[in-house]
């Protein structure tokens, strides 16, 4: 998969040389590649940014560099891409979208700052392919990179081959619909503190009907609109 990333903070996506993002993008699994959008500028000043059209608080960045920034992408991609602009005005970003976007070819991730991006960005990049505003949750952060890096997170380690072991991404939160279970490891006992006897019983079948149940148990107590059909 490749993964571009447009922001005016691209040191910020640093961090992914290393840990396991790091290690795919090493063997191939993710080519991740990291624009500044003021290389897209083309005044003395590297201008992204003016005041809002209407009046208003804040300031809107600006169209021009980001049609150049998407047309550089967009030509030298080999399949087409889906751009992902983080938004508090987006569609919820889950699990499920983790797992549908791990299967694209290529993803664009925008990150705004300030008050938001000009709209006919948006109107642009759909000629150019799929567009997507997505939300992490219900605040607001400053910009769309710290959500744009959990996106990458989430989408990155479901690509094939990325995680070392693929059962380890089966039984996760919200893979199945209900929170994961509680994890133990040794000692069995630990500052007074017992591990559940079930699990050390070596009854499979009882430690899967055990864990379930702490599913349903976990969801219906923390996440009840989970359970909702
Ligand atoms: N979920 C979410 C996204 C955002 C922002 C994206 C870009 C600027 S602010 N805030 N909250």
């Amino acid at each position: 998969m490749r993964i571009d990333v447009i922001t005016i903070f691209p040191e910020f996506f640093d961090v992914l040389e290393v840990s396991l993002l790091g290690k795919a993008r090493g063997n191939g699994l993710l080519d991740v590649r990291v624009h500044n959008l003021r290389d897209f500028t083309t005044d003395r000043h590297r201008t992204v940014d003016d005041t809002p059209y209407g009046g208003g608080a804040g300031m809107v960045m600006k169209p021009e560099p980001w049609g150049l920034a998407l047309d550089a992408i967009a030509q030298e991609a080999t399949s087409e891409p889906t751009f992902v602009f983080p938004s508090p005005a987006g569609e919820r970003f889950v699990q499920a979208t983790a797992r549908e976007w791990s299967g694209l070819d290529h993803l664009v991730f925008g990150c705004g700052r300030y008050e938001g991006i000009d709209e006919r960005v948006f109107t642009y990049a759909a000629s150019l392919g799929q567009v997507r505003l997505a939300s992490l949750g219900d605040y607001v952060l400053n910009g769309g990179e710290v959500a744009a890096m959990a996106m990458i997170e989430a989408v990155g380690r479901l690509v094939p081959g990325v995680v070392g072991n693929p059962e380890s991404l089966v039984e996760e939160s919200h893979e199945d619909g209900l929170l994961e279970y509680p994890s133990y490891t040794k000692p069995s006992e630990w500052r007074g503190l017992a591990v559940p006897d079930v699990l050390l019983s070596g009854h499979h079948g009882r430690v899967a009907e055990w864990r379930r149940d702490q599913q349903v148990e976990r969801t219906r107590e923390r996440r009840p609109d989970l359970l909702v059909d």
